[in-house]
């Protein structure tokens, strides 16, 4: 499958095309699963509040869940929903047997700490590998991890580009624990020399203009200017911000500015059709070796 078109200058790395096809293996080794008797693979994915993004996403998961040959189970609750309240229904996922993935869509309502609960997750059911067993793993390069779903699909996206990264200078933009942090051990993992910028960063453009390799994940929207980026390097846009055109209709746009940066990068990925679809099939990824996990220590 040829993942790479041209976009005027850069090619542009197609996650939407490389997330199906992925989706679609991870859909055959399901089928395998059954096939020797083991019970449906099942991800519970956890919406508190009403934000109507989140609930795009989290519909989108399930359907996903759906077309990998898995189950999903949705548990969408009210904005004023207490810690303790979340925290029992977590407890409640990680005993139950059917589910294997569980994931807590972010961001949280304040009165829930995002630390403490991710926290309650059983390591072996943390499908987003956002808690602190699975961080500590990725940190020491242990390999029997859950790794976080949006940098491996960010690794992914590089590696059909990047066979071998040894050497490259990668900068990634963003010290989130969601994304920064993780895609950090990742790439240091590759052996790419990994520089991590963030708001107190004051170099910024001049540090980008030496790498290899950006990961941007700012939610800044056109943060990334043309003349930031060094000719050939490659270019991976976490951000998705949506605005309002002129024409009253809306649009998603990502961290980059993509029509100057489009001309002088090698490798750029498109916001939408990108680092999001990649980001669901790794979900389903992850939610597949969790259960496939359990199934090897039952036999
Ligand atoms: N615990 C947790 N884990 C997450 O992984 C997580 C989260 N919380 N909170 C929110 C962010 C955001 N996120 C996206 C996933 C897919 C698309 C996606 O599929 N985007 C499509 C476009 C979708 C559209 O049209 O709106 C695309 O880029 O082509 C976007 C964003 C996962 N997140």
């Amino acid at each position: 499958m040829d993942n790479h078109n041209e976009a005027n200058g850069a090619k542009l790395i197609d996650g939407k095309a490389m997330a199906k096809g992925l989706t679609e293996e991870i859909r055959q080794e399901v089928d395998l699963l059954i096939k020797e008797g083991h019970p449906l693979p099942g991800l519970a994915v956890v919406l508190v509040g009403n934000d109507p993004a989140s609930e795009v996403y989290v519909k989108n998961k399930a359907i996903q869940t759906h077309h990998a040959g898995m189950r999903s189970f949705m548990h969408m609750l009210p904005q004023s929903t207490s810690q303790k309240e979340l925290l029992t229904l977590i407890e409640d996922l990680n005993k139950n047997p059917q589910i294997h993935g569980i994931l807590i869509q972010l961001p949280l309502p304040e009165q829930i700490d995002p630390v403490l609960v991710t926290n309650a997750i059983d390591p072996a059911k943390d499908v987003d590998g956002l808690g602190e067993v699975n961080t500590g793993r990725l940190a020491l390069g242990m390999t029997n991890g859950i790794v976080p779903c949006t940098p491996l699909g960010c690794l992914k996206l590089l590696q059909s580009v990047h066979p071998d990264m040894t050497g490259m200078n990668a900068l990634i933009i963003g010290s989130s624990n969601l994304v920064g942090r993780p895609m950090a051990q990742l790439l240091l993992k590759e052996n790419c020399t990994v520089t991590i910028a963030h708001i107190h960063t004051t170099n910024l453009p001049e540090l980008a203009r030496q790498a290899d390799i950006i990961v941007v994940a700012t939610g800044k929207a056109g943060l990334v200017r043309g003349d930031w980026v060094k000719p050939g390097a490659t270019i991976i846009d976490v951000g998705i911000t949506r605005v309002m055109q002129e024409n009253g209709r809306s649009r998603l746009v990502g961290d980059v500015n993509f029509d100057e940066v489009k001309h002088v990068a090698g490798h750029i990925t498109p916001v939408p059709g990108g680092v999001g679809p990649m980001t669901i099939t790794c979900l389903l990824h992850n939610t597949f070796q969790a259960a496939k996990r359990l199934y090897e220590k039952q036999d």
